[in-house]
């Protein structure tokens, strides 16, 4: 049965460290479907579910949510795909997370974008997201085509509202407390896999030869 394993993946890294671009990369390359918490919380926001509207304020002064929140809403979205591959992006992202993810599935590898505080510091108060697809552009790194538009829908892009250089030094420090132990629990289960830069361009072919090795063609998802 290896040959037709069905292969689970984590990516990590500090917000802005390039999860989102990377993921993009991998899910084009590698057909594995590709889950991101923030996306999820940032769709039940805009579309004003009841959750979205108790998560915005946590989200907006760069607090994590709340575990039992997000577990149970990530860990949903995993049953309705127990035939695929996937990548999960933003989560876990406390060890309480991860232990709740490690009781329903195995992670085979975890990918780890070690990027320098101050490189992402900059990047992301000139970010812009197109918030259904969860795309995002720089206006230095990966300008829109059109200035202000999705490439590919055309729909406006926004600047999301945590993206501001307050709230980006509290998820920082979130990050450094909250998730930095979860690299230390990945890395005591031999799964982490730790690439550091500070481009984009420039981590991407490690980690796409990380994953030809790791992934024949026969693990990927019929496209
Ligand atoms: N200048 C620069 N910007 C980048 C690079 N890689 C990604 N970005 C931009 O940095 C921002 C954060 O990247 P993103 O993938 O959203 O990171 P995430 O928060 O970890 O998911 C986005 O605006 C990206 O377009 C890079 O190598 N250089
Ligand atoms: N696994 C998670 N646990 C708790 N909060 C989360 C989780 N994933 C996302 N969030 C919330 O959503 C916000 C945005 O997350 P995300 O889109 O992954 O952004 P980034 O990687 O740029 O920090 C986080 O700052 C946090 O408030």
């Amino acid at each position: 049965m290896s040959l037709h394993r069905i292969f689970r993946a984590v990516i990590m890294g500090p917000p802005g460290s390039g999860k989102g671009t990377v993921s993009a990369r991998i899910t084009k390359t590698f057909g594995l479907k590709h889950i991101s918490s923030g996306d999820i919380l940032r769709a039940n926001i805009n579309a004003k579910t009841e959750l979205g509207l108790l998560m915005k304020s946590c989200i907006d002064q760069g607090q994590l949510v709340p575990d039992d929140v997000i577990s149970r809403l990530i860990l949903r979205d995993l049953r309705a795909m127990e035939q695929n591959s996937w990548l999960l992006d933003g989560f876990p992202r406390t060890v309480s997370q991860a232990e709740a993810l490690d009781d329903a599935y195995t992670v085979d590898t975890v990918i780890n974008l070690n990027v320098p505080f101050q490189t992402i510091k900059e990047r992301l108060t000139s970010r812009w997201t197109h918030l259904p697809s969860g795309r995002v552009y720089n206006t230095d790194f990966n300008p829109p085509k059109v200035p202000g538009l999705d490439d590919v829908t055309g729909e406006p892009l926004v600047q999301r509202d945590d993206d501001t250089p307050g709230t980006v030094t509290r998820r920082l420090k979130s990050y450094e407390t909250q998730t930095e132990p979860v690299l230390e629990y990945y890395r005591s289960k031999g799964v982490l896999q730790t690439f550091s830069g500070t481009e984009t361009n420039k981590i991407w072919p490690h980690v796409e030869a990380f994953l030809h090795r790791k992934l024949p063609t026969a693990n990927r998802n019929v496209a």
